[in-house]
């Protein structure tokens, strides 16, 4: 029966069994895989109740659905006050994420329990796609490369005592008279070209580092280095942002980053480009160390660790890139949002030239001497780094190392927790009428002033162990340029053609975790002739003093031309 079955197109009885073992393969694996997916929402709903509070997740996906498309603090923050907790859970997929929105948590947490908090949760795409990798071992298989990502431990340790010896505050000091220099320097070149200020910040900024890395000053505001690197450094951090563009399919599904890169073509082809800007600060590196290995300045230092510390060439490469990376986006972006505190606030303007004209006068500008007696423009400052504080989400997320307890809520082990610098800096208990550009918060008798959990009044920096390394190098420099800009400039909002004043959005700015305000036009007025002439015979005087760092890079522009070729 069964060959005439056969004969006649019906199925024999080996096709039936192959079909059902089939059937039942495909009901068991799709049973296991719904196992699985109970097992782990289980598992997501059991953390849900212990974690701090948040909105429910739905299995897989978490709340990613509910995240906007940009500027995800302002939501956090609104979060925070729906579930009236200061420290939030929100589910990136899978994965937990805790939010901290208030300093006093952030405090409690980040400083008070530094020690467990000093770690970096996995960063799938960032760390390990990138090719930098975390582990902090120095036997692991993959050692991590840098720093910034690093999860704490020996090799972090390593890392960090060598940014410090280049940039630890400590060393700081010692490159006052340059970067003060840079500074004079900015102030002579917005007199001559005010419409392009922005790219005097930016000059400023990548030229200092640039010093205290490869002994090389930034001359022209053409430099690759800027037009460049920034660059990168403004689309990476957008990146890195949890929203809509946030490769969240890989940190929720690490193994699928094991597949193959042609599969996800728009992610690999800027992790090459950050590859390949691995390499290029090793070629920057071994070139200043080449022409001069006696010279004194952070590469020729590191080379000279490198036998210590057994240092790959990866790792040169990033300590050394990371002062363009972590130093020079960050520094300008904070000149331009104080540009812009001025053209929005100008009634706060006359309360710091009174300071500046009664301690500096008309024919100099101020100098590191009169930060004693600077108390409103030091304030003002302050201000600065508050109001609209450029690591918006405090840089990196931090990780316990431990499971940790916050008021009976449980935070494991590696979860990612990050400061809502947005939300700390924009609460009304400490900061009332949080929008306003109000130097006066931070005097000490005034009645806007409020208690703050550390002395500085601020978290723009972060917290702990994993504090900014280029802290003290970035405070110096903001100081002193401020307030040589103050003294020089009446900085207004520009003109349009009838004369009429060209408002300012304090609400315009870019989407990326190192934010900065979008393009906005303004005005730069010198205050006195006498502080024109003082302006002008600094900025020579300064120009001269800074020519012992001149000098043309061949791997540079090498590496560029190459870029601009493939591109
Ligand atoms: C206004 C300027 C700057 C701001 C607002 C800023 C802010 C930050 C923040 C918020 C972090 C993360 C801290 C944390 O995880 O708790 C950080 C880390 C870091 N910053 Fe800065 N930074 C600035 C300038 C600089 C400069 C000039 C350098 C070096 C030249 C630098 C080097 C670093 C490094 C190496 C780290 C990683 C530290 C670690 O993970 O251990 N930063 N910065």
């Amino acid at each position: 029966m069964a060959v005439i079955g056969s004969s006649m197109g019906l199925p024999s009885v080996s096709d039936i069994f192959a079909s059902n073992v089939l059937r039942l393969v495909l009901a068991l694996l799709a049973a296991s895989g719904l196992a699985g997916l109970l097992l782990d929402f289980a598992r997501m709903l059991r953390l849900h109740r212990k974690m701090p509070p948040g909105p429910m997740p739905w299995p897989i996906i978490g709340n990613t659905h509910l995240l906007p498309k940009v500027k995800p603090w302002y939501y956090f923050e609104q979060l925070s006050k729906q579930f009236d907790s200061p420290v939030i859970t929100f589910w990136i997929g899978r994965n937990p994420t805790v939010w901290i929105n208030d300093a006093q948590s952030a405090s409690e947490l980040l400083e008070k329990k530094a020690a467990v908090y000093s770690s970096r949760p996995r960063m799938v795409v960032f760390a390990e796609l990138t090719g930098m990798q975390q582990s902090s071992d120095p036997n692991a298989k993959v050692p991590g490369t840098n720093l910034v990502t690093m999860f704490y431990g020996e090799r972090w340790r390593v890392h960090r005592k060598l940014t410090h010896q280049g940039v630890g505050l400590q060393q700081v000091r010692r490159y006052r008279g340059f970067q003060n220099d840079e500074s004079k320097v900015i102030a002579y070149d917005i007199l001559r070209s005010p419409e392009q200020y922005v790219a005097h910040y930016e000059r400023y900024a990548a030229s200092v580092v640039s010093i205290i890395g490869f002994n090389r000053r930034v001359s022209s505001i053409e430099d690759p280095i800027i037009t460049e690197v920034i660059a990168v450094m403004q689309k990476a951090a957008e990146l890195k942002v949890p929203g809509k563009e946030f490769p969240m399919l890989f940190e929720t599904f690490p193994w699928m980053a094991r597949l193959s890169p042609s599969l996800f073509p728009w992610i690999f082809k800027g992790l090459g480009r950050r590859r390949r800007g691995q390499e290029f600060f090793y070629t920057l590196a071994e070139e200043a160390h080449t022409k001069d290995p006696d010279q004194s300045c952070y590469v020729n230092d590191l080379f000279k660790e490198q036998p210590k510390y057994n240092l790959r060439k990866q790792e040169i490469s990033s300590l050394a890139g990371n002062l363009f990376g972590a130093g020079s986006d960050t520094s300008s972006s904070t000149l331009i949002t104080f540009t812009l505190a001025c053209c929005a606030f100008p009634e706060v303007l006359p309360k710091v030239w009174e300071e500046l004209d009664r301690v500096v006068g008309p024919h100099r500008s101020p100098s590191w001497e009169d930060e004693p007696e600077l108390v409103y423009t030091k304030a003002f400052v302050k201000e600065v780094f508050r109001w609209r504080s450029v690591a918006i989400i405090g840089g990196q997320p931090h990780a316990p190392v431990s499971d940790d307890e916050w008021n009976g809520y449980i935070i494991p082990k590696g979860t990612w927790t990050q400061g809502n610098v947005w939300s700390i800096h924009h609460n009304e208990k400490d900061f009332p009428d949080p929008d306003r550009f109000n130097p006066d918060r931070y005097m000490k008798d005034s009645p806007e002033s409020r208690p703050f959990p550390n002395e500085k009044g601020y978290m723009t920096f972060g917290w702990g162990r994993r504090v900014c390394s280029g802290q003290g190098l970035a405070e110096q420099g903001t100081f002193i340029t401020v307030a040589r800009m103050l003294w020089a400039f009446n900085i207004q909002k520009a003109l349009d053609e009838q004369g009429n004043e060209v408002p300012v959005d304090i609400f315009s700015y870019t989407d990326g975790l190192n934010w900065r305000p979008q393009p906005f036009k303004c005005r730069f007025t010198v205050r006195s002739p006498e502080i024109r002439a003082a302006i002008e015979r600094e900025g020579r005087q300064a120009l001269q003093d800074l020519s012992e760092y001149d000098g043309e890079s061949e791997a540079m522009d090498r590496f560029f031309k190459h870029n601009k070729q493939e591109a």
